[in-house]
């Protein structure tokens, strides 16, 4: 029997754990049977075999049903319920990751979804708009086991005598707050605030731009929102996809956890460097290259460097065609590639309108040749004639292949490779860029491919674009192939057949009877069923249902050209904090950004409540931001942590040693917690070597493990990053180190939840002059 649901409020403690645990039993057992229930279809699913196509795709969409379904009961199981509501009329009802309800198709649920409009009130109610809650209960628990309940009344008088009135769920919310970081993220879906719930739930058309300061739970409220519109669109989302950019491969590990915690998995997470199918761009490369390979005067060189594979003899060149010299002249191949340029199409699109056109030309000039009317009357070649000259021009391999020396196929790779390896054709390209720009753009043939390559080879794809008629050859070619494969199994089926048979009576088909080759092949082709996430990935073209971009403050122009293309329906969600943007090419005010694509219509919204950085390091922080930009305002701390932020002046020799004792003691202070090592660029190899030798198992390098207790990286690699306790290293290098270095010092800052401590040698730069 279900335990009553509903504890009275004047009960005491004890007797309300007893009941409240009774009702979590009662949860787990229900998703037990449902877990159980699942895990036997799908066994037998597997079992069955055979039937027909339309049987097995069925049977597929099935198994995958049942699969993700388990997939989902096994990642809710820690937190499965963490909430209730009592209401002044009404029953009360238990909120969790997932709904759950004691029969099917119940009305009435033993646990309603955090992402239902019904458990909204938990996340909004207050003791000023209560929303008829009377007492909002959060429940804490350790596997399945309940440790702790903290209430709030909802109560006008029990407000005003105590509790916060600007945060939701203060003992969970700080309890989650000052816990041990983990290197992973975790989701905050026990103690969503208001302000971020209102972001969460917004509907899912338009462009929506969230700015907020360090810590204001940008990233986390992004996730939360993936999860919330493939809960609500689900129909819609599950087809297109929906995809999350993120900075950098680590900070896509830290979140990775989030959206599985919350039962989803069909999202895309992926950095601008996975942008393009077939190429995993990480190279490094430095601040300035990228930041030039990120503006739009790219556009131009990128667009020459196509023109100028589009290419006329200096005079003629000549081809044997049906054992005569055939002469190509100059003019030729100008009018056709004026013909094929006044298409406007893409390069490999018009190159079918040039061969056509240089060939109708050379037809003409063969007639001349051989249908000449020595008495000067007409040309003796008919229509048809001409057509066959055609015809056999086309055939040639060596007219084709001259063709395609002055008009090739060209694949964005190639075309991206020459150009920046080979100086002439950069200089060709780019004659508004200075000498000084192009050789920031240079690189050797083979060089590995960087982030900012990316919009360029998809710019480029764009101007490229694709020959379908070579691409539908291509497909009728391999169909024909399979037909003629599949005919030959029916050939060996047919020819196998034992002779037994053909005496009998009784009519026995056989595999030729009942399928012809070409359906053979149709019942063999792979079914595709990949997630739209996992579609969208190996497709450039692909159109994302929503598209949801962190740290968005980094992107530059070109990138934002590439993300658009992905989200024609423009339904974005952007966060990000202008104040906090490393990139040259990134930007420092949103309208610059979206004016081009939506003009005026895009939202602004904005987070004001730092749930990382306590007070007292965020007083620090204050100053750096002061100084980047006066008229930006810190977000508000929504704690203290009663630690005072220090800072140590060490001599230079002393620096590595210094920061190995300032790390054991920061890491004995943090106990379980996470200590994070934020040094200037320069300062990262010899620093890096000199802390792993003496901490093993701390981790540096270009990717850093962060399940590492001690992890030491640059400031553009812990963009998005927090750590239980962080040391800065050399803060006057790290402002020196960039045009934009006082961004990134308040990003270092910021990093903290407890414990800041700066290392210096020289002077503490002014912005810090708090700490001396
Ligand atoms: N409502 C909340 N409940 C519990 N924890 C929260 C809440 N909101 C934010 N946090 C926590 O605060 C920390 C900062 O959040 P997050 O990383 O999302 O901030 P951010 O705005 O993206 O910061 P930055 O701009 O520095 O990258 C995270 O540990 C996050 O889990």
């Amino acid at each position: 029997m279900l335990p009553q649901r509903g504890v009275a409020l004047s009960s005491s403690a004890a007797a309300d754990l007893e009941a409240e645990q009774a009702y979590l039993t009662t949860l787990y057992n229900r998703l037990d049977g449902l877990r159980e229930q699942a895990d036997n279809r799908l066994r037998a699913i597997l079992l069955e075999a055979g039937g027909t196509p339309q049987g097995r795709a069925q049977r597929e969409a099935t198994r995958s049903h049942y699969a993700e379904q388990l997939a989902q009961m096994n990642a809710v199981e820690n937190g499965l319920c963490f909430g209730r509501l009592d209401f002044t009329a009404d029953e009360p009802r238990y909120i969790g990751r997932i709904g759950l309800s004691a029969e099917e198709h119940d009305r009435d649920p033993l646990l309603v979804d955090w992402r239902a409009p019904a458990s909204r009130s938990f996340y909004l109610a207050t003791a000023v708009s209560p929303d008829g809650v009377k007492r909002r209960r959060h429940l804490r628990t350790k596997g399945r086991r309940l440790t702790a309940i903290d209430d709030e009344v909802l109560d006008l008088e029990a407000g005003r005598s105590g509790g916060r009135e600007d945060v939701t769920g203060e003992a969970a919310l700080l309890s989650a707050l000052t816990a041990n970081r983990t290197g992973r993220m975790r989701d905050i879906v026990e103690t969503i605030q208001s302000e971020q719930d209102e972001v969460i739930r917004a509907g899912l058309p338009g462009v929506m731009v969230v700015q907020g300061g360090p810590g204001t739970g940008k990233t986390a409220v992004a996730l939360h929102r993936a999860a919330y519109l493939l809960y609500t669109y689900r129909g819609q989302l599950t087809k297109q996809g929906v995809l999350i950019l993120g900075p950098n491969p680590t900070f896509l590990r830290y979140i990775s956890q989030v959206l599985p915690s919350l039962a989803e998995t069909g999202v895309l997470l992926a950095t601008l460097g996975d942008m393009f199918p077939g190429v995993r761009a990480r190279a490094v490369e430095s601040p300035a290259t990228s930041a030039l390979k990120g503006r739009t005067a790219m556009l131009d060189v990128l667009a020459n460097a196509v023109a100028d594979w589009q290419t006329v003899p200096d005079a003629y060149v000549e081809v044997d065609h049906d054992g005569y010299p055939l002469r190509i002249e100059r003019a030729v191949l100008e009018d056709a590639r004026a013909a094929a340029r006044r298409t406007a199409r893409p390069h490999n699109v018009a190159r079918s309108v040039f061969v056509t056109e240089a060939i109708h030309a050379l037809s003409l000039q063969i007639a001349e040749r051989i249908g000449a009317d020595p008495l000067g009357g007409e040309n003796l070649l008919s229509e048809a004639d001409l057509a066959e000259t055609r015809r056999e021009l086309r055939e040639d391999i060596d007219v084709q292949q001259t063709l395609f020396d002055f008009w090739p196929v060209l694949t964005p790779r190639r075309v991206l490779r020459e150009l920046l390896s080979d100086p002439v054709r950069l200089e060709a390209a780019a004659p508004e860029l200075s000498a000084a720009d192009r050789a920031l753009l240079r690189r050797d043939h083979d060089a590995r491919w960087s982030p900012a390559d990316v919009p360029l080879l998809d710019e480029l794809a764009e101007l490229l674009g694709v020959d379908d008629t070579l691409k539908a050859r291509q497909v009728a070619q391999e169909r024909r192939e399979a037909i003629e494969y599949a005919e030959g199994v029916l050939e060996i089926v047919e020819g196998s057949r034992s002779l037994d048979f053909e005496d009998q009576e009784e009519e026995i088909l056989s595999a030729t009877d009942v399928v012809d080759a070409s359906a053979f092949v149709e019942r063999h082709e792979v079914l595709d069923t990949r997630t739209a996430a996992e579609r969208a990935a190996a497709d450039r073209t692909w159109a994302f249902g929503h598209v949801i971009v962190d740290e968005a403050q980094e992107l530059s122009p070109m990138a934002w050209r590439l993300l658009m293309r992905r989200c024609p329906s423009r339904s974005m969600t952007v966060v990000g904090d202008v104040a906090q943007t490393s990139e040259l090419a990134g930007t420092t005010t949103w309208e610059q950004v979206f004016e081009p694509y939506v003009a005026q219509r895009w939202n602004l919204v904005e987070l004001t409540v730092n749930y990382r950085t306590p007070a007292e390091v965020m007083a620090v922080a204050a100053d750096v931001l002061a100084a980047v930009d006066p008229a930006l305002e810190p977000p508000r701390s929504v704690r203290t942590s009663g630690v005072e932020p220090w800072a140590l002046r060490v001599p230079a020799v002393a620096l590595p040693a210094e920061t190995i004792a300032a790390v054991r003691l920061e890491a004995a202070e943090a106990g379980e917690g996470r200590v994070g090592v934020l040094v200037p660029e320069s300062r990262q190899a010899d620093l890096g070597r000199a802390l792993v030798e003496a901490v093993p198992g701390a981790a540096v390098g270009e990717q850093p493990d962060l399940l590492n207790q001690v992890v030491l990286m640059t400031v553009r690699q812990a963009k998005g990053l927090e750590f239980d306790s962080v040391i800065v290293i050399e803060p006057d290098e790290i402002i020196a180190e960039s045009p934009r270095g006082l961004s990134d010092l308040y990003v270092a800052v910021t990093r903290a939840t407890r414990r800041l401590g700066v290392l210096h040698t020289a002077d503490l730069p002014k912005v810090l002059s708090a700490l001396a």
